[in-house]
Protein backbone atom coordinates (compact mmCIF):
# COMPACT_ATOMS: atom_id res chain seq x y z
CA UNK A 1 0.00 0.00 0.00
CA UNK A 2 1.16 3.38 -0.28
CA UNK A 3 1.02 5.96 1.99
CA UNK A 4 -1.28 9.52 1.11
CA UNK A 5 -0.34 11.07 4.46
CA UNK A 6 2.82 10.40 6.39
CA UNK A 7 4.07 12.72 9.60
CA UNK A 8 7.03 11.96 11.70
CA UNK A 9 8.13 13.51 14.73
CA UNK A 10 5.85 17.03 14.83
CA UNK A 11 6.52 19.51 17.39
CA UNK A 12 4.61 22.76 17.72
CA UNK A 13 4.70 24.68 21.10
CA UNK A 14 2.56 26.97 21.99
CA UNK A 15 3.93 30.30 23.59
CA UNK A 16 1.61 32.31 25.54
CA UNK A 17 1.72 34.45 28.43
CA UNK A 18 0.93 31.16 30.60
CA UNK A 19 3.76 29.82 30.10
CA UNK A 20 4.75 26.62 27.05
CA UNK A 21 2.27 23.92 25.92
CA UNK A 22 3.55 21.41 23.70
CA UNK A 23 0.46 20.78 21.89
CA UNK A 24 2.28 17.80 19.35
CA UNK A 25 5.30 16.09 21.23
CA UNK A 26 6.55 14.03 18.27
CA UNK A 27 3.46 13.03 16.96
CA UNK A 28 3.63 10.30 13.54
CA UNK A 29 0.81 9.70 11.69
CA UNK A 30 0.31 7.31 8.30
CA UNK A 31 -2.77 6.98 6.14
CA UNK A 32 -2.37 4.48 3.03
CA UNK A 33 -4.06 5.00 0.15
CA UNK A 34 -8.22 4.26 -0.26
CA UNK A 35 -8.48 3.66 3.15
CA UNK A 36 -10.82 5.67 5.59
CA UNK A 37 -9.12 6.79 8.35
CA UNK A 38 -10.41 7.90 11.78
CA UNK A 39 -8.33 10.65 13.89
CA UNK A 40 -9.18 10.30 17.62
CA UNK A 41 -8.12 11.93 20.58
CA UNK A 42 -9.80 13.66 23.72
CA UNK A 43 -10.28 17.52 23.93
CA UNK A 44 -6.91 19.39 23.12
CA UNK A 45 -4.90 16.26 22.55
CA UNK A 46 -3.45 17.46 19.46
CA UNK A 47 -6.35 16.93 16.83
CA UNK A 48 -6.45 20.34 15.21
CA UNK A 49 -2.83 21.90 15.64
CA UNK A 50 -1.94 18.58 13.22
CA UNK A 51 -4.70 19.29 10.51
CA UNK A 52 -3.60 22.48 10.23
CA UNK A 53 0.11 22.50 10.45
CA UNK A 54 -0.41 19.39 7.45
CA UNK A 55 -2.72 21.96 5.42
CA UNK A 56 0.21 24.81 6.01
CA UNK A 57 -2.06 27.17 8.48
CA UNK A 58 0.36 26.88 11.41
CA UNK A 59 4.42 26.34 10.98
CA UNK A 60 5.30 23.28 13.35
CA UNK A 61 8.78 23.26 15.37
CA UNK A 62 10.11 20.15 14.01
CA UNK A 63 8.97 17.20 12.25
CA UNK A 64 8.06 15.93 8.79
CA UNK A 65 4.60 15.70 6.73
CA UNK A 66 4.10 14.87 2.89
CA UNK A 67 1.06 14.68 0.85
CA UNK A 68 1.27 12.01 -2.07
CA UNK A 69 4.78 11.63 -1.50
CA UNK A 70 5.29 15.36 -1.53
CA UNK A 71 6.86 16.91 1.39
CA UNK A 72 4.94 19.86 2.95
CA UNK A 73 4.26 22.72 3.47
CA UNK A 74 7.46 22.80 1.04
CA UNK A 75 5.05 21.39 -2.06
CA UNK A 76 1.97 22.40 -0.65
CA UNK A 77 0.73 24.45 -3.75
CA UNK A 78 1.74 21.26 -5.98
CA UNK A 79 -0.72 18.86 -3.64
CA UNK A 80 -3.53 21.27 -2.77
CA UNK A 81 -5.69 20.68 -5.54
CA UNK A 82 -5.64 17.27 -4.85
CA UNK A 83 -6.85 17.95 -1.21
CA UNK A 84 -9.87 18.82 0.05
CA UNK A 85 -10.26 19.94 3.80
CA UNK A 86 -13.03 21.05 6.49
CA UNK A 87 -11.13 21.69 9.11
CA UNK A 88 -12.86 24.71 10.98
CA UNK A 89 -16.69 25.18 9.81
CA UNK A 90 -16.62 26.88 6.97
CA UNK A 91 -19.05 29.67 7.17
CA UNK A 92 -21.51 30.12 3.92
CA UNK A 93 -23.17 33.31 2.90
CA UNK A 94 -26.71 32.73 3.95
CA UNK A 95 -28.54 34.64 1.71
CA UNK A 96 -27.52 32.45 -1.26
CA UNK A 97 -28.82 28.44 -2.32
CA UNK A 98 -26.16 25.52 -2.04
CA UNK A 99 -26.33 25.66 -5.48
CA UNK A 100 -24.79 29.25 -6.20
CA UNK A 101 -22.59 29.07 -3.48
CA UNK A 102 -21.03 25.72 -5.17
CA UNK A 103 -21.49 27.74 -8.15
CA UNK A 104 -19.23 30.74 -7.15
CA UNK A 105 -17.03 27.86 -5.54
CA UNK A 106 -16.36 26.01 -8.73
CA UNK A 107 -15.58 28.82 -10.86
CA UNK A 108 -13.13 30.45 -8.18
CA UNK A 109 -11.34 27.09 -7.92
CA UNK A 110 -11.54 26.74 -11.80
CA UNK A 111 -13.82 22.99 -11.13
CA UNK A 112 -15.87 22.22 -13.99
CA UNK A 113 -19.50 23.89 -13.44
CA UNK A 114 -21.12 20.10 -14.10
CA UNK A 115 -19.42 19.24 -10.84
CA UNK A 116 -21.77 20.84 -9.01
CA UNK A 117 -25.05 19.10 -9.99
CA UNK A 118 -22.93 15.99 -8.76
CA UNK A 119 -21.69 16.97 -5.50
CA UNK A 120 -25.09 17.80 -4.56
CA UNK A 121 -26.42 15.02 -5.42
CA UNK A 122 -23.57 13.05 -3.76
CA UNK A 123 -24.35 14.54 -0.40
CA UNK A 124 -27.73 14.48 -0.33
CA UNK A 125 -28.69 17.43 -1.05
CA UNK A 126 -30.25 17.90 -4.52
CA UNK A 127 -33.77 18.70 -3.68
CA UNK A 128 -32.81 21.65 -1.12
CA UNK A 129 -30.40 22.99 -3.84
CA UNK A 130 -32.42 26.12 -4.63
CA UNK A 131 -33.37 27.16 -1.06
CA UNK A 132 -31.50 30.15 0.54
CA UNK A 133 -28.32 28.39 3.12
CA UNK A 134 -30.12 30.78 6.16
CA UNK A 135 -33.23 27.92 5.88
CA UNK A 136 -30.63 24.83 6.19
CA UNK A 137 -30.64 22.69 9.72
CA UNK A 138 -27.17 22.22 11.33
CA UNK A 139 -26.63 18.47 9.77
CA UNK A 140 -27.48 20.11 6.05
CA UNK A 141 -25.15 22.71 6.74
CA UNK A 142 -22.41 20.08 7.42
CA UNK A 143 -23.61 18.59 4.02
CA UNK A 144 -22.75 21.36 2.04
CA UNK A 145 -19.17 22.00 3.63
CA UNK A 146 -18.58 18.47 2.35
CA UNK A 147 -19.57 19.38 -1.07
CA UNK A 148 -17.87 22.05 -1.52
CA UNK A 149 -14.62 20.13 -0.37
CA UNK A 150 -15.58 17.52 -2.94
CA UNK A 151 -16.25 20.20 -5.47
CA UNK A 152 -12.05 19.79 -7.18
CA UNK A 153 -12.48 15.99 -6.51
CA UNK A 154 -9.59 15.18 -4.09
CA UNK A 155 -7.51 11.98 -3.91
CA UNK A 156 -7.53 13.23 -0.01
CA UNK A 157 -10.29 14.36 1.62
CA UNK A 158 -9.87 15.72 5.48
CA UNK A 159 -12.33 16.07 7.84
CA UNK A 160 -12.68 16.76 11.16
CA UNK A 161 -15.90 15.86 12.91
CA UNK A 162 -18.10 15.39 9.80
CA UNK A 163 -21.21 13.79 11.67
CA UNK A 164 -21.03 16.63 14.52
CA UNK A 165 -24.95 18.03 14.61
CA UNK A 166 -26.21 14.86 12.38
CA UNK A 167 -29.13 12.97 13.63
CA UNK A 168 -28.96 9.59 13.51
CA UNK A 169 -30.27 9.53 9.93
CA UNK A 170 -27.78 11.70 8.76
CA UNK A 171 -25.03 9.63 10.10
CA UNK A 172 -25.62 6.48 8.46
CA UNK A 173 -26.20 8.73 5.09
CA UNK A 174 -22.89 9.95 6.19
CA UNK A 175 -21.54 6.74 6.88
CA UNK A 176 -22.62 5.49 3.32
CA UNK A 177 -20.92 8.68 1.63
CA UNK A 178 -17.57 8.21 3.04
CA UNK A 179 -17.67 4.48 2.51
CA UNK A 180 -18.97 5.35 -1.02
CA UNK A 181 -15.73 7.64 -1.63
CA UNK A 182 -13.72 5.29 -0.64
CA UNK A 183 -15.16 2.53 -2.97
CA UNK A 184 -14.48 5.37 -5.75
CA UNK A 185 -10.32 5.50 -4.60
CA UNK A 186 -10.56 8.37 -2.47
CA UNK A 187 -8.60 8.81 0.86
CA UNK A 188 -10.20 10.11 3.94
CA UNK A 189 -8.96 11.18 6.99
CA UNK A 190 -11.98 11.60 9.66
CA UNK A 191 -11.60 13.21 13.34
CA UNK A 192 -14.31 12.36 15.23
CA UNK A 193 -15.70 11.80 18.93
CA UNK A 194 -18.65 9.57 18.14
CA UNK A 195 -16.03 6.43 18.16
CA UNK A 196 -18.84 3.72 17.87
CA UNK A 197 -19.14 5.63 14.20
CA UNK A 198 -15.56 5.45 13.52
CA UNK A 199 -15.42 1.90 14.46
CA UNK A 200 -18.10 1.09 11.71
CA UNK A 201 -16.83 3.64 9.21
CA UNK A 202 -13.36 3.38 9.36
CA UNK A 203 -10.25 0.69 7.76
CA UNK A 204 -7.64 2.22 10.57
CA UNK A 205 -6.90 4.89 12.91
CA UNK A 206 -4.83 6.40 15.08
CA UNK A 207 -5.01 7.48 18.29
CA UNK A 208 -3.78 10.63 19.76
CA UNK A 209 -3.31 11.86 23.48
CA UNK A 210 -1.42 14.69 24.75
CA UNK A 211 0.27 15.59 21.54
CA UNK A 212 1.87 11.65 21.09
CA UNK A 213 0.32 8.45 19.08
CA UNK A 214 -0.88 6.05 21.38
CA UNK A 215 -2.27 3.27 18.85
CA UNK A 216 -2.33 3.26 15.16
CA UNK A 217 -3.03 0.07 12.73
CA UNK A 218 -6.39 -0.84 10.96
CA UNK A 219 -9.39 -0.89 13.66
CA UNK A 220 -9.20 -4.76 14.07
CA UNK A 221 -5.46 -4.56 15.09
CA UNK A 222 -5.85 -1.77 17.58
CA UNK A 223 -9.33 -3.67 19.01
CA UNK A 224 -7.31 -6.92 19.26
CA UNK A 225 -4.26 -5.57 21.07
CA UNK A 226 -6.26 -4.47 23.57
CA UNK A 227 -9.07 -7.32 24.00
CA UNK A 228 -7.73 -9.39 26.70
CA UNK A 229 -6.43 -6.57 29.22
CA UNK A 230 -9.79 -5.73 30.60
CA UNK A 231 -11.82 -8.58 32.50
CA UNK A 232 -14.99 -9.18 33.59
CA UNK A 233 -15.58 -10.51 37.17
CA UNK A 234 -18.71 -12.15 38.37
CA UNK A 235 -18.91 -13.79 42.09
CA UNK A 236 -21.31 -15.96 43.37
CA UNK A 237 -24.93 -14.75 44.11
CA UNK A 238 -25.36 -13.29 47.27
CA UNK A 239 -21.89 -12.00 47.62
CA UNK A 240 -21.27 -8.66 48.33
CA UNK A 241 -20.14 -7.29 44.91
CA UNK A 242 -19.26 -3.32 46.09
CA UNK A 243 -17.13 -4.55 49.02
CA UNK A 244 -15.21 -7.32 46.85
CA UNK A 245 -15.21 -4.31 44.18
CA UNK A 246 -13.65 -2.36 47.18
CA UNK A 247 -10.50 -4.58 48.23
CA UNK A 248 -9.80 -4.64 44.58
CA UNK A 249 -9.51 -1.05 44.06
CA UNK A 250 -7.45 -0.26 47.77
CA UNK A 251 -5.08 -2.58 45.71
CA UNK A 252 -4.93 -0.34 42.75
CA UNK A 253 -7.65 -1.89 40.45
CA UNK A 254 -9.74 0.76 38.01
CA UNK A 255 -12.86 -1.15 38.62
CA UNK A 256 -16.22 -0.06 36.99
CA UNK A 257 -19.27 -1.50 38.81
CA UNK A 258 -22.52 -2.51 36.82
CA UNK A 259 -25.32 -4.64 38.39
CA UNK A 260 -24.10 -8.05 38.37
CA UNK A 261 -20.58 -7.89 37.95
CA UNK A 262 -17.53 -5.42 37.51
CA UNK A 263 -14.94 -4.97 35.11
CA UNK A 264 -10.98 -3.93 35.64
CA UNK A 265 -9.37 -2.28 33.61
CA UNK A 266 -5.70 -2.83 32.96
CA UNK A 267 -5.31 -6.27 34.65
CA UNK A 268 -2.28 -7.89 33.17
CA UNK A 269 -2.47 -10.47 35.55
CA UNK A 270 -5.98 -12.22 36.33
CA UNK A 271 -4.83 -14.32 38.92
CA UNK A 272 -4.33 -11.60 41.41
CA UNK A 273 -8.10 -11.02 40.76
CA UNK A 274 -8.43 -14.24 42.21
CA UNK A 275 -6.13 -14.45 44.10
CA UNK A 276 -6.99 -11.43 46.43
CA UNK A 277 -10.34 -11.97 46.80
CA UNK A 278 -10.13 -15.64 48.06
CA UNK A 279 -7.79 -14.26 51.23
CA UNK A 280 -10.81 -12.55 51.98
CA UNK A 281 -12.83 -15.72 51.35
CA UNK A 282 -14.20 -14.45 48.11
CA UNK A 283 -14.81 -16.34 45.50
CA UNK A 284 -15.22 -15.85 41.91
CA UNK A 285 -17.57 -17.56 39.65
CA UNK A 286 -16.40 -15.80 36.43
CA UNK A 287 -13.50 -14.39 34.76
CA UNK A 288 -14.01 -13.35 31.63
CA UNK A 289 -11.58 -11.30 28.88
CA UNK A 290 -14.27 -8.49 27.74
CA UNK A 291 -13.62 -7.60 23.79
CA UNK A 292 -13.17 -4.19 24.06
CA UNK A 293 -14.01 -1.60 21.72
CA UNK A 294 -13.03 1.47 20.35
CA UNK A 295 -14.44 3.19 22.91
CA UNK A 296 -12.98 0.87 25.73
CA UNK A 297 -9.14 1.32 24.37
CA UNK A 298 -9.88 5.01 23.66
CA UNK A 299 -10.65 5.82 27.20
CA UNK A 300 -7.51 3.35 28.29
CA UNK A 301 -5.49 4.66 25.82
CA UNK A 302 -6.00 8.27 25.96
CA UNK A 303 -6.18 7.76 29.95
CA UNK A 304 -9.57 9.86 29.88
CA UNK A 305 -12.13 7.21 31.42
CA UNK A 306 -14.39 8.84 33.84
CA UNK A 307 -13.06 9.79 37.78
CA UNK A 308 -14.35 8.06 40.38
CA UNK A 309 -16.27 11.01 42.65
CA UNK A 310 -15.29 13.76 40.44
CA UNK A 311 -15.20 15.44 37.46
CA UNK A 312 -12.21 15.02 35.08
CA UNK A 313 -10.38 18.01 34.38
CA UNK A 314 -8.59 18.70 31.26
CA UNK A 315 -4.74 17.32 30.90
CA UNK A 316 -6.10 15.33 34.10
CA UNK A 317 -5.11 11.51 33.20
CA UNK A 318 -6.28 8.31 35.13
CA UNK A 319 -4.65 5.93 36.95
CA UNK A 320 -5.42 3.28 34.92
CA UNK A 321 -3.17 4.67 32.06
CA UNK A 322 -0.29 5.22 34.15
CA UNK A 323 0.41 1.08 33.99
CA UNK A 324 -1.19 -1.82 33.89
CA UNK A 325 -2.41 -3.67 37.18
CA UNK A 326 -1.85 -6.62 38.84
CA UNK A 327 1.28 -6.86 36.48
N1 LIG B 1 -3.36 29.26 19.53
C1 LIG B 1 -3.08 28.56 20.62
N2 LIG B 1 -2.37 29.09 21.64
C2 LIG B 1 -2.05 28.40 22.75
N3 LIG B 1 -2.41 27.10 22.94
C3 LIG B 1 -3.11 26.51 21.96
C4 LIG B 1 -3.49 27.19 20.75
N4 LIG B 1 -4.19 26.34 19.96
C5 LIG B 1 -4.25 25.16 20.65
N5 LIG B 1 -3.60 25.26 21.84
C6 LIG B 1 -3.43 24.20 22.84
O1 LIG B 1 -2.81 23.09 22.20
C7 LIG B 1 -3.37 21.86 22.67
C8 LIG B 1 -3.91 21.08 21.48
O2 LIG B 1 -5.05 21.77 20.95
P1 LIG B 1 -5.88 21.26 19.67
O3 LIG B 1 -6.87 22.33 19.34
O4 LIG B 1 -4.94 20.84 18.60
O5 LIG B 1 -6.62 19.98 20.28
P2 LIG B 1 -7.79 19.08 19.66
O6 LIG B 1 -7.33 17.68 19.80
O7 LIG B 1 -8.14 19.56 18.30
O8 LIG B 1 -8.97 19.38 20.68
P3 LIG B 1 -10.59 19.40 20.47
O9 LIG B 1 -11.02 17.98 20.30
O10 LIG B 1 -11.04 19.98 21.77
O11 LIG B 1 -10.87 20.27 19.29
C9 LIG B 1 -4.44 22.25 23.70
O12 LIG B 1 -3.89 22.16 24.98
C10 LIG B 1 -4.77 23.68 23.34
O13 LIG B 1 -5.18 24.40 24.49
Amino acid sequence: MTAVLEISGLRKTYRSRKGVRNALDGFDMVVEAGQVHGFLGPNGSGKTTTLRTLLGLIKPNEGRMAILGQPVPQHLPQVAGQVGAIVESPQFFANLTAETTLSLLADAGGVDPRRVPAVLELVGLRDRAKERVKTYSLGMKQRLAVASALLKEPKLLILDEPANGLDPGGIREMRTLMRDLSASGMTVLLSSHILGEIQLICDSVTIIAAGRRVAAGSVAEVLASHTSTTVRVRLEPGVDLPGAAEILRAAGAAITLENDHFTVANAGNPAQITKLLAERQIYVAELTPVSADLEDVFLELTGTAPVDGGNRQVDQVSAATRGGWGQ
